[in-house]
This record gives C-alpha cells, structure tokens and sequence, in this order.
C-alpha cells in the first residue's frame, strides 16, 4: 500500500476582517502520519484545518498536497475529506444512503453506489445497521457512519474536527483506538483538531501546538511532552511546573540560575535550544512534576531560636523550593497535590498512589520539594 498525503503549508495565514486567525504558519506533514493541531480555543487549529478542506479561503501562502498546489481547488477536487465535529448526517436517509450520498450526486449508478457504500460500512465495522437511520444509532455509532461518508471518496487526507468531542470518556478512548486502526489500515494522512492533550499524545504520530495563530511548536508526541520548548507548550501539554529565576551561568550541561533564600536551582540544558540560556533577566525553566519527591518540613516552633529545617539537611546545591500544600487530589493510579511556595504559585507535584499513601501530606502541611537536575530544562523565553 503506497502511502498518501503529504501536505505542506507555507507561510499560510487566516484574515477574517482585522483579525489574524493563522499567522503564517509553515508545516509539513509526512505521507501517511497522524496529525494533531493542538491549542486552546481560538488559537486557528479549525481555521487551518478548513483552509485545507478547502471550506475557507486561505489569505495569503501556499497549500500543497503531494507536490500540488491546491491553495485554489474547490474541496472536491482536492483529495481531501472533512468529518465534521456534528456529523451532518441525513436524518431521514439510511445509514448506508447516508455513506452514498456523495456518489449520487456524482451520477454513480444505484448498484455500484451500495456496493461501494457497503465496503466503507464494513470497514467500519457498521454493515449490519446498514438499513437504519441515523437516529437509531448512538452517537459512537453515528460517528462511524460519518467516517465512512468521509472515506468513500478515497481521499489522501482525512480531515477531522475534534471529532471525539461529543462522546462519553469511555467511548472516546474506544474510538480513539478506532481511528488509529484506521488510519494505519487505510495508509492515508489523519489530521485531526483537538484541545485535549491527552488524546494528541494518545493518537499523533506529529503534535503541533499552537497559540495565538502561531505554531510554537510541532514534533513527536514524546518529545512535545518531555521537551516542551516555551512555558506556553509546558502548561498546555501539563505535567510541568514553570518556574523562572535568573541564570548565573552554564556549566558543562548544567545551567545554574538564582533560588530563592540564597539557594540554586541547577537545570539540564541537553536537548535545549541554543537560544534557552543566553536571554537576560528571569530564564523560564521547566520541572516535570511527577520527578519531584517531597519531604515534611517541621512547623516552625514560637521561639525565636531558628528551627532546623530539612531544607537544611539537604547536599548542598540540590534544587529544593519550601512550600505548603494547598490542595491533594486523588486520581487513582496518582495524587495530584498543589504547593504554594515562595516564587512558586501552584507548584504541582504528581506521586504515585502507594507513594503518597504510605506518608500522606495534607492541606497546610509544610514541606520540602526536591528534584534532580535532569528533571528540569530550560525553556524559550515566550
Ligand atoms: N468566520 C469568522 N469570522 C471572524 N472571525 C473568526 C471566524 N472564524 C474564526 N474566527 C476567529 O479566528 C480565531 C481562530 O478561530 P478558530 O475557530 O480557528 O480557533 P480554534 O482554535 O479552532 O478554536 P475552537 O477550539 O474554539 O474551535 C478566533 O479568534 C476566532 O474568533
């Protein structure tokens, strides 16, 4: 099976009246991948993505799909299909008129459009309610009839807007699955908008985060999380805290920025851009929360004799920020607690649940957070 779909955006940008959606961005996506825009809401990832369909005009750049600019095409002429977040189904057409609508409007003859219809049901997995209509479906169900309307047109590249969005956790996991098989099956490109990060990194082969109209960044999934490049991609992607202290310098692949209290923080800078410790003033750092291992600070006694602290029992130079715990939530395999401390509102810390259980630290508890320098990294100034 030959891969299909690979698609180049070049300085594409979005003008609705004075308001820049897409800023023009560059991407390019492999034959054959999976493909999540990622951001928060207004951020362009649908304007993107209906500017590929076709559905909206592009402003100004270039859309190319396997080395052919389609910046112009009507959508049915690109070689790309849209499912969209609603399904638009026919209600009152079945399921399988439904997948063959397209190929009526194109004068396919009645026998060849169910037999066609019928192979993309079977593909996904719905030939048996084949003669129901789509209010007798759930909407998991929909969706797949949805998919296969999509499909039927063979195109390169399958379009799909948070297209998980109006199932139920457990279904949304399931179909997740579901359109991965598929994808691998068919060899054909995925590129599909969501705001969840969780299912970006579950699905992508490629994750691109934007912000603001603008990619700040795009690459594996792995990467992504364990390397976001700006505090921006840290916090959206979660599981980091971002701190910023100033950097009094870099040694070997150690940086060393300013603690609080005279203390230091020192953060890996392998696998950093080279741009990450040259700014001036507070560098932003990040510090994976599921790294950091905390420890009981005593309350200080009422006398003025100062009380050792662990913080003082620490080696000297280990990264440690004194905080109090504000809040502990279980999740089952974690807790998730949040810490209050000096230069570090909402520090999250995320320990296992064996872990915490075995000394659990409630709200006002004091304590000591401690990571090594290989759990943080130095991000790009935003
Ligand atoms: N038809 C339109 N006319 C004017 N402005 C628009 C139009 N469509 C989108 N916008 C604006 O463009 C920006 C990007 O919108 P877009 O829908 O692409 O974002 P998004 O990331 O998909 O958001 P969401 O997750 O909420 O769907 C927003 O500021 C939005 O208000």
């Amino acid at each position: 099976m030959a891969l299909q779909g690979k698609v180049e955006l070049a300085a594409v940008t979005k003008r609705y009246g004075a308001t820049v959606a897409v800023d023009a961005i560059n991407l390019k996506i492999p034959r054959g991948g999976y493909c999540c825009l990622l951001g928060p809401s207004g951020c362009g990832k649908s304007s993107t993505l209906r500017m590929i369909a076709g559905h909206e005009t592009i402003s100004d750049g270039d859309l190319i799909l396997d080395g052919q600019n389609i910046t112009t095409l009507p959508p049915a002429k690109r070689g790309t299909a849209m499912m969209f977040q609603d399904y638009a189904l026919f209600p009152h057409l079945t399921c399988v008129d439904n997948v063959a609508f397209s190929l009526r409007m194109r004068g396919v003859s009645k026998a060849e459009r169910r037999g066609r219809a019928m192979e993309m049901l079977t593909l996904v997995h719905m030939e048996a309610h084949a003669q129901r209509m789509p209010g007798q479906l759930s909407g998991g169900q929909q969706q797949r009839i949805a998919l296969a309307r999509a499909l039927l047109t063979d195109p390169k590249v399958l379009l799909l807007d948070e297209p998980l969005s109006a199932l139920d956790p457990f279904l949304r996991v399931k179909m997740r699955a579901e359109l991965r098989r598929l994808q691998r099956e068919l060899g054909i490109t995925f590129i599909h908008v969501t705001h969840s990060q969780e299912e970006a990194l579950a699905l992508a082969d490629l994750v691109v985060v934007m912000e603001d109209g603008h990619i700040r960044q795009a690459g594996p999934p792995r990467e992504v999380f364990t390397r976001p490049r700006t505090p921006f991609v840290a916090r959206f992607i979660g599981g980091h805290n971002v701190l910023s202290a100033p950097l009094e310098g870099v040694e070997g692949d150690t940086a060393i920025l300013t603690g609080p209290q005279g203390g230091r923080f020192t953060v890996s800078t392998a696998e950093t851009s080279a741009g990450a410790a040259s700014g001036r003033g507070p560098v932003p750092f990040a510090v994976r929360a599921d790294r950091v291992t905390l420890t009981r600070r005593p309350t200080p006694a009422p006398t003025p004799t100062p009380t050792p602290t662990a913080a003082d029992a620490l080696p000297p130079g280990a990264n440690h920020l004194n905080a109090t715990v504000a809040e502990a939530e279980y999740n089952g395999q974690q807790v998730r607690l949040t810490l209050r401390g000096e230069g570090a509102e909402d520090f999250v810390v995320l320990m296992d649940e064996a872990a915490y259980f075995a000394a659990p630290a409630e709200a006002g508890d004091p304590v000591v957070a401690t990571w090594p320098s290989d759990a943080a990294h130095l991000l790009d100034s935003p």
